[in-house]
């Protein structure tokens, strides 16, 4: 049976760390674009995808449970009461391929993660859910790795450029550009971002847009 992989999404209002440069919708559009790469990745590597969303919505090929409460609450009641292996991916990776979460989730040790940028966490494979709990934000990833210490369980880092790239900022943008492959790129370019480069450090701009701050 295929690894329910669970994707955690906030359909409303999410990327607030894009408003310089994106209204509430298009962080929305955007947002649902990343989530339909994650989807797509997760399928290929032989995953079934489980969106946890915090507000009713629905994705063709992909199961809902809707849970308003906070990342780290709805995750860790789930996790508590699961009795198969279940791969926790975040939805702001557009990079993912299914080749990385292929590799994430044959892997021989009782856990596999994957670092984010900046200290976070952006997937986590555990073949005993209910062995872990889940601490996101923050240095999130030190306090996994302290936490599957804990538990005395084995854990595999995976080193993975395509599952490392979370989109937070308007910096992360320009991986997508650069990188993408899938809907979020697409949905960037329709927006009218491109690549800017200026005094040698490559950035992004967005045509006919006023940024806020
Ligand atoms: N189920 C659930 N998912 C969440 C919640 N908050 C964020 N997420 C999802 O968790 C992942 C990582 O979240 P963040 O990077 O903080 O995304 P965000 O909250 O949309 O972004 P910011 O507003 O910029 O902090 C993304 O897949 C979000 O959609 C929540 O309260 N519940
Ligand atoms: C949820 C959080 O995401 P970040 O804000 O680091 O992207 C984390 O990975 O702990």
């Amino acid at each position: 049976m295929a690894i329910d992989a669970v994707i955690p999404f906030k359909p409303k209002n999410p990327k607030t760390r894009l408003s310089c440069v994106m209204e509430q919708e298009e962080r929305e559009a955007f947002a649902q674009a990343m989530l339909s790469d994650v989807i797509a990745a997760a399928q290929a590597g032989g995953c079934s995808p489980l969106l946890l969303c915090t507000s009713p919505y629905e994705r063709p090929g992909a199961r809902t449970l809707l849970d308003p409460d906070g990342l780290n609450e709805s995750l860790n009641r789930l996790l508590a009461t699961s009795k198969s292996p279940i791969l926790i991916i975040m939805a702001d990776l557009p990079l993912a391929d299914g080749a990385a979460v292929s590799r994430l989730v044959s892997t021989a040790a009782d856990m596999a993660v994957v670092p984010g940028r900046g200290g976070g966490t952006n997937a986590i494979f555990l073949r005993e859910p209910s062995r872990f709990r889940v601490n996101y934000y923050g240095a999130s990833f030190l306090k996994h790795m302290q936490i599957a210490m804990d538990a005395g369980l084995s854990v595999d880092v995976v080193d993975s450029f395509r599952l490392h790239t979370d989109v937070d900022e308007k910096e992360d943008l320009v991986e997508v550009l650069i990188h993408g492959k899938g809907e979020a790129r697409r949905c960037l370019e329709s927006l009218g971002f491109t690549l800017s480069i200026e005094g040698g450090r490559v950035g992004v701009k967005r045509g006919a847009h006023k940024e806020t701050r």
